[in-house]
């Protein structure tokens, strides 16, 4: 069974199908890139996902569950958690009183400041926990909503563009990570640099013009022509 699957998921906006009639299977434990030109529909694809946006049609099944038109805040404690392209840190709270947010979702008292301890160390930012989130760099804030995500303990963890505003030598830090979190975690990732990407994912699915063009392993996706054409020619 898969962790998480969609059928038929489409999404209109006003005479414009963002995503169309999309079925998608992500197995447990996967390392899973989903890529495409700018405007494929993945940020609306996974904000369906998560419940930030409502679907038009289709379902998505989480566990065996239909979650289609569960709120947002339920299918977080279900286990599915996500960072987006939009930052959605407090500034003018410290980043252990961010992460502090989020593991309250979850845990009580004491094990509070243990989950903040532990999230912040895993994404490498535990010597700036007094720190007020503004004064982080946007690369830093990026892991810093990772961090608020792992202190859900998540089944599944979505990253839209968590690279972005990283610099080149962060990035392999942030491989590791993800590396690592894969571990426990099943992790769907909007990302735009292809090395990453192609280090990183299991398997790969392709969105163009919200419809799936191709999936496959980073070797299949690298050989297939009309991936080739669509996308990968153009970064
Ligand atoms: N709230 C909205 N209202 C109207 N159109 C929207 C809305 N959100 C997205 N769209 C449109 O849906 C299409 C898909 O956008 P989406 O952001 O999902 O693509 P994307 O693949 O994530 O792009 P990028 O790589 O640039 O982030 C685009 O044409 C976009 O303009």
């Amino acid at each position: 069974m898969s962790l998480l699957s969609t059928r038929g998921l489409s999404k209109h906006f006003a005479g414009l199908t963002a995503v169309n009639d999309v079925d998608f299977d992500l197995p447990e434990g996967q390392i899973r890139a989903l890529i495409g030109p700018n405007g494929a529909g993945k940020t609306t694809f996974v904000s369906m996902l998560c419940g930030r946006v409502e679907l038009s049609s289709g379902v998505v099944m989480f566990e065996g569950r239909d979650i289609s038109v569960l709120p947002a805040h339920k299918r977080i404690g279900l286990g599915l958690a996500y960072t987006f392209q939009i930052t959605s840190v407090f500034g003018n709270l410290s980043v252990a009183e961010n992460v502090a947010l989020a593991a309250r979702r979850r845990v009580k008292g004491a094990m509070v400041a243990q989950v903040v301890t532990e999230a912040l160390g895993k994404v490498g930012l535990a010597d700036r926990m007094e720190q007020n989130a503004a004064d982080l760099s946007y690369g830093h804030q990026r892991l810093l909503e990772i961090a608020m995500g792992l202190a859900q303990a998540p089944k599944l963890l979505i990253l839209d563009e968590p690279t972005q505003g990283l610099a080149d030598s962060e990035i392999s830090d942030f491989k590791a990570l993800i590396r690592d979190l894969a571990n426990s975690t099943t992790i769907l990732l909007i990302e735009h640099n292809m090395n990453v990407v192609m280090e990183l994912a299991d398997f790969i699915t392709v969105l163009d013009f919200g419809q799936v063009l191709a999936e496959g392993t980073p070797q299949d996706i690298r050989a297939n022509a009309a991936v080739q054409a669509a996308y990968l020619g153009t970064v």
